[in-house]
């Protein structure tokens, strides 16, 4: 890239260096970060890991080290080139899904061929009959059509069942027609809708009969396949600029009696019959709701994947960042000289950064679990049993909005953390965090989400009878019984350091839930309260019970289990004391500190007293004790390569400044010469500088 600006040569940063402090860190390590590294991906994945990366970092088309600089046409230009070559390099490596997604994962731009292969092919491979995978799953997975996934209208994204576009089956000719009848029922949002796609998923209302059977998947041709533009009766257009995510072209489609075969309404689940129109049902009413529980899974899991990223970036810095000296506790050097203290020594952005480590560490362990859960889930419904979906929709409901949530909030936390550059796009953070942004609203509203999860628990606490029973299949809600039985007891803790005690953890989340449940049902059930004015309650009770979840998991990630049930990554956590170790203060901050940042629900339930409380911030303080000296090695071991974060404040070597002056000399705008009379008519002189 041209550089605009000399900058000295002779000039660097004063002692001591970036790369002498992060590797002062990384010698205080009380654990074998590979070892931890290894923990988390598993030898297979993670040699995978490193093989695609050689190949993506060497590759010129690949190159992120222009786009900064770019603005959204250009940089939409760069996204569908980069999604083109990762098509290339997947045939010419033979990579399979896997290794495509750690492909993507490390390109980290969404691109216009995003939602074809994160919904488009997963809507047709989970809702398809064979024949049509045979159709058109096949032609997709070889990117010979490209799709996209368009249910979102103008006015209505939220409620499934309020969308208007309509899809009528006409027996005289066997089709389906398919109409946008209000300008409301426009199309709207769909990824790659916008200049790309040439096919899509639309759902519309099935109308078959004079019968409306609610909205349905249905695979339509949008766009010609020789000249790309759209077909009759079809008008197709980019929706325009966005907060974030310029990548991905979203677009709006309107239809005007388009048909399209019978054939093409996905079908695994429920049927039109040729002729007579006749509905088959499906097995479960909200089969055709099926990508959006997988699409939530994987959020959830990418949830932790984003927050190890925004702590790496932001702890690595802190360590290379010096601020003041401390005058009690001076920062000094092996040679004596005192020098300013590293930002990450202030308790203050320690309690700031700290907990994201904890955090990405919790929803990637529960990310792992609930991807199990779903796999589970599928191999169970293609033998016809659907007992899982339930749960596994309320659970990945209420995760999917509270992890992107914290992720949201965290990455935010972490941007700030890094003061006056952590505005700077060359931190890292700017479109990481507008194109994580929408996950918040994407594939569901945060808050919309969490109804869904507190009914489902609510009406588990409602029908308790049965609950004993239902709780066998309900994996996520067992908890809630224990608690139930025994409302009035309270918490045991009488030193700080019973609170590092994993029992103790699981009965006050269990209580504050339970409560925050049982006090719900009695308000709808006895004072007759209406789901709307009990709206905040039962967000409140959504997020307390994924709480739990997420405190359940990490303990239970920790715990010592069968050797036939662990598989490799658990084999080599629990054959390690100083993993366990560290791991636990992990766990312990992430389960005291989210306590403390709900403290007046736990409070209010009773089972915590105002002393204990005290005490809990005590113990905070000192598991962030405990975790200093590691911080920076349990960000390493995420390893989440330069090539990955692009950031210059995160650099595994620490030269954060000598990267900033470099970056900032390839700023193009200071390669353009400005006449500023106030009184020329001329903006810009025509002489560009000289490029160095
Ligand atoms: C060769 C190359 C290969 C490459 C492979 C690469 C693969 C990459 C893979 C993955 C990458 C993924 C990356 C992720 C990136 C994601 C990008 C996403 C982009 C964004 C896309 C979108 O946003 S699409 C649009 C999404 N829209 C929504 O989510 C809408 C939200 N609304 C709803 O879901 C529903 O309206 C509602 C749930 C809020 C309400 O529904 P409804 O009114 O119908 O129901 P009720 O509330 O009355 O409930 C009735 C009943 O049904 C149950 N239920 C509801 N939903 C579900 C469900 N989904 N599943 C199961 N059950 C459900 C509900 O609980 C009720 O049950 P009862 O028992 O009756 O109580
Ligand atoms: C970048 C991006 C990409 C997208 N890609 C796609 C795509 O590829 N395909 C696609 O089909 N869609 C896509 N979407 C659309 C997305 O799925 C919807 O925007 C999302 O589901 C939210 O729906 P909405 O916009 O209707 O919000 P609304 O429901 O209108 O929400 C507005 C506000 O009302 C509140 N609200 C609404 N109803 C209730 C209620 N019952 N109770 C309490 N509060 C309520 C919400 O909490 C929110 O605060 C995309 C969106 C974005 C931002």
């Amino acid at each position: 890239m041209t550089s605009y600006i000399k900058i000295p040569s002779h000039l660097t940063p004063s002692d001591p260096q970036g790369s002498e402090l992060l590797a002062r860190e990384r010698s205080k390590a009380t654990f074998d970060v590979n070892e931890l590294t290894l923990a988390l991906y598993g030898s297979e994945e993670l040699s995978r890991f490193k093989k695609i990366l050689k190949i993506l970092e060497s590759d010129p088309i690949l190159d992120k080290s222009n786009i900064y600089y770019m603005g959204r046409t250009e940089l939409f230009k760069y996204a569908l080139r980069k999604d083109k070559r990762i098509i290339q390099l997947a045939a010419t490596h033979k990579w399979n899904v896997d290794e495509f997604k750690i492909a993507s994962r490390l390109v980290d731009m969404s691109g216009p061929y995003s939602i074809h292969q994160s919904m488009f092919l997963p809507t047709i491979l989970g809702q398809g009959t064979e024949e049509q995978k045979r159709k058109f799953l096949n032609p997709a997975i070889r990117h010979e059509i490209i799709g996209c996934y368009a249910q979102t209208e103008l006015g209505h994204g939220s409620n499934v069942q309020g969308l208007e576009t309509t899809s009528t089956y006409i027996p005289e000719t066997d089709e389906f027609e398919i109409h946008t009848p209000h300008l409301t029922a426009a199309k709207w949002w769909a990824g790659g809708l916008g200049r790309t796609a040439n096919h899509s998923v639309v759902m519309a209302r099935l109308i078959t009969n004079g019968q409306d059977k609610g909205p349905h998947p249905f695979i339509v041709q949008i766009r010609d396949l020789t000249t790309h533009e759209p077909l009759p009766g079809i008008t197709i257009g980019d929706i325009g600029p966005k907060f974030g995510f310029n990548t991905t072209d979203n677009g709006f489609m309107l239809f005007d009696h388009v048909r399209i075969p019978r054939f093409n309404m996905l079908s695994k689940f429920s049927k039109v019959t040729k002729g007579t129109g006749e509905y088959k049902n499906p097995p479960n009413e909200k089969l055709s709701y099926g990508t959006m529980v997988f699409v939530r899974s994987v959020i959830i899991f990418n949830a932790g994947l984003a927050l190890a990223r925004a702590a790496t970036i932001s702890v690595r810095y802190s360590a290379v960042r010096r601020q003041f000296v401390d005058k009690e506790n001076p920062m000094i050097l092996p040679n004596g000289q005192v020098v300013e203290t590293a930002v990450l020594d202030y308790t203050m952005q320690q309690y700031r950064l700290f907990p994201v480590i904890a955090q990405a560490y919790a929803i990637y362990f529960t990310g792992e679990i609930i991807t199990n859960l779903y796999k589970q889930y599928i191999d169970q419904s293609s033998r016809g049993d659907f007992s899982l979906l339930a749960d596994l929709h309320a659970s990945t409901s209420g995760l999917k909005s509270l992890t992107s949530d914290i992720a949201v909030d965290s990455i935010e936390d972490c941007r700030r953390s890094c003061g006056g550059h952590g505005y700077s796009n060359f931190s890292g953070f700017t479109r990481f965090y507008q194109d994580y942004l929408p996950n918040t609203t994407w594939e569901g509203d945060n808050y919309i989400l969490t109804q869904q999860t507190a009914r489902y628990i609510i009406h588990s606490k409602q029908q308790s009878e049965e609950f004993s029973l239902r709780s066998n299949e309900s994996p996520t809600i067992f908890y809630m019984l224990r608690y139930l039985s025994n409302p009035s007891q309270k918490c045991t803790v009488i030193s700080p350091s019973d609170f590092k005690n994993p029992e103790v953890q699981l009965a006050i989340y269990g209580y504050r839930a339970a409560y925050l449940i049982a006090r719900a049902v009695d308000q709808i059930d006895n004072h007759k309260k209406s789901w709307n004015s009990m709206l905040v309650e039962i967000n409140r009770i959504s997020r307390a019970h994924c709480q739990y979840i997420l405190v359940h998991n990490f303990i239970l990630t920790l715990q010592p289990q069968t050797s036939d049930s662990m598989n490799e990554k658990r084999r080599i956590l629990h054959n390690s004391p100083s993993l366990k170790t560290v791991l636990t203060s992990v766990c312990n901050l992430f389960a005291l500190h989210t306590m403390e940042k709900n403290l007046s629900e736990f409070l209010e339930s009773g089972y915590l007293s105002p002393k204990q409380s005290e005490m809990l911030r005590v113990q905070i303080s000192e598991s962030l004790n405990e975790i200093r000296p590691n911080a920076v090695a349990l960000v390493d071991a995420f390893y989440l390569p330069d090539y990955l974060l692009n950031s210059a404040l995160g650099r595994y070597d620490g030269k954060v400044y000598e990267t900033m002056i470099e970056w900032a000399s390839k700023e193009p705008l200071n390669g353009i010469t400005l006449d500023i009379n106030p009184y020329s008519e001329k903006l810009f002189r025509n002489d560009v500088k000289a490029k160095i």
